[in-house]
C-alpha cells in the first residue's frame, strides 16, 4: 500500500492503432484489424505496469492512426492539457497507430503546455500476434512517463526500447518494429533494465515553452502538401487552392528545388494569400532559405529540417497566430 503510494500516477489515453489491432490468429502480421481492442483490456494484459506506477485508463478514439484528422488533434491536446493540469497526474502515455503516431505526437509537443512528461507509444504488431511489440512497448512508455528524467524534455515517442524526441522521429519501415528513427539528429535514449537513460536533448521549443495556444480553437487552417517529382504538374496544387488552402508545404525535389513548370503556379498561389513552405522529400537536411530559389524575393518560407507532413502542422499552427512570412519563418527556426 506504501509503496503503492509513492509509484507516479500515469493516465493512459487510448486511441487505437495496431497496438490495439486484432489478428485471425497468432501468427497474423499483416491484414489484421487495427482498433479493436479497448483500454482496460490494453492494461490487463500487461499487469506489470503495476510495478512502475498508479495506471489509469481512457478510451479517447478507437481509430486507426491513418484516419487521424486535425479535430482529433484538437479534442487530444484540450484532453491531454487539462489532465496535466491536475496535481494528481503526474505523466501521461497515449496509445496510437504508428501510421501518424509522428504527427499527433509533434501536434502535441507544440500544442501542451507542461512539463510533465507525455509519451506516444503504438505497436507494429497486433496484439494477438507471436511476440506481440505492444505489451513491451505500454510497459516501457509507463515506465518513461513516471520517469522523473522525462520531465521537461517534449513530448516522446517509445518504441523498441528508443526514445525519440517528437520532432525527429519518423518512421522509416512499413512493418519492422525497429521502424521508427531519428535518424541523423538522433535518438534522445534507451529504456533498459527498468530504467529510462537519457543521453541527448533537442535545442528546439516544445510543450516547456511554446507559444501556440489551441484552447480556444475548434478548427485549423487548412495547409495541404504537394509532392514534388520528375515531370510534376500543376494539378495538386492548383486543387488544392481552389478547395481553400492557406497554407502549401512543397514536399520538393532535393534541397527544397522547385521545377520551373511550378513557379508561376506557387507564385500565384502566394499572390492570393496562400503561403508557401518549401520542403524536401529527402528526409534528412535542412532546406536552405534563398538557396533553390529567391525566398526573400517570392515571399517563401523554407521548413528547415521539418518532414512535409511535420511542417503542414506547424503551418497550421503558425496561422493561427499570424500570416506574416518573417514571422512564421522564424518559427520554423525556433520549433
Ligand atoms: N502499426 C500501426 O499502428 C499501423 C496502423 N495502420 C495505424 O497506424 O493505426
Amino acid at each position: 500500500q506504501d509503496s503503492q503510494a509513492k509509484l507516479p500516477n500515469v493516465m493512459i489515453l487510448a486511441t487505437g492503432g495496431t497496438i490495439a489491432g486484432t489478428g485471425a490468429d497468432s501468427t497474423t502480421t499483416v491484414g489484421y484489424t487495427s482498433a479493436t481492442v479497448g483500454v482496460e483490456k490494453l492494461i490487463a494484459a500487461v499487469p506489470e505496469l503495476k510495478k512502475v506506477a498508479n495506471v489509469k485508463g481512457e478510451q479517447v478514439f478507437q481509430i486507426a492512426s491513418e484516419s487521424m484528422t486535425n479535430d482529433h488533434w484538437l479534442k487530444l491536446a484540450k484532453r491531454v492539457n487539462t489532465l496535466l493540469a491536475q496535481p494528481d497526474v503526474d505523466g501521461i502515455v497515449i496509445t496510437h497507430g504508428t501510421d501518424t503516431i509522428e504527427e499527433t505526437a509533434y501536434f502535441l509537443d507544440l500544442t501542451v503546455k507542461s512539463r510533465k512528461p507525455v509519451v506516444v507509444v503504438g505497436a507494429m504488431r497486433p496484439s494477438t500476434a507471436i511476440s506481440a511489440d505492444g505489451p513491451i512497448n505500454l510497459y516501457n512508455a509507463v515506465l518513461l512517463a513516471g520517469s522523473k528524467d522525462a520531465i521537461g524534455k517534449g513530448v516522446l515517442v517509445s518504441l523498441n526500447d528508443q526514445i525519440n524526441s517528437a520532432r525527429e522521429v519518423s518512421k522509416t519501415n512499413t512493418s519492422t518494429t525497429d521502424t521508427f528513427k531519428s535518424t541523423e539528429l538522433g535518438m534522445l535514449g534507451y529504456i533498459q533494465g527498468n530504467k529510462a537513460y537519457f543521453y541527448r536533448q533537442s535545442t528546439r521549443k516544445n510543450t516547456v515553452d511554446t507559444e501556440f495556444d489551441v484552447s480556444k480553437l475548434d478548427v485549423l487552417p487548412q495547409v495541404d502538401i504537394i509532392y514534388g517529382y520528375a515531370n510534376m504538374t500543376r494539378a495538386a496544387l492548383d486543387a488544392q487552392v481552389a478547395s481553400g488552402a492557406k497554407g502549401i508545404i512543397q514536399a520538393g525535389v532535393g534541397d527544397g528545388s522547385i521545377a520551373a513548370q511550378m513557379k508561376t503556379p506557387l507564385v500565384e498561389a502566394r499572390k492570393k494569400g496562400v503561403i508557401i513552405v518549401r520542403a524536401s522529400r529527402v528526409g534528412q537536411g535542412i532546406v536552405a532559405r534563398n538557396g533553390e530559389a529567391n525566398d526573400d524575393e517570392l515571399d517563401f518560407v523554407v521548413a528547415d529540417t521539418l518532414n512535409a507532413q511535420k511542417a503542414r502542422i506547424l503551418l497550421m499552427l503558425a496561422l493561427t497566430k499570424t500570416s506574416n512570412t518573417k514571422e512564421i519563418q522564424r518559427m520554423f527556426y525556433t520549433y
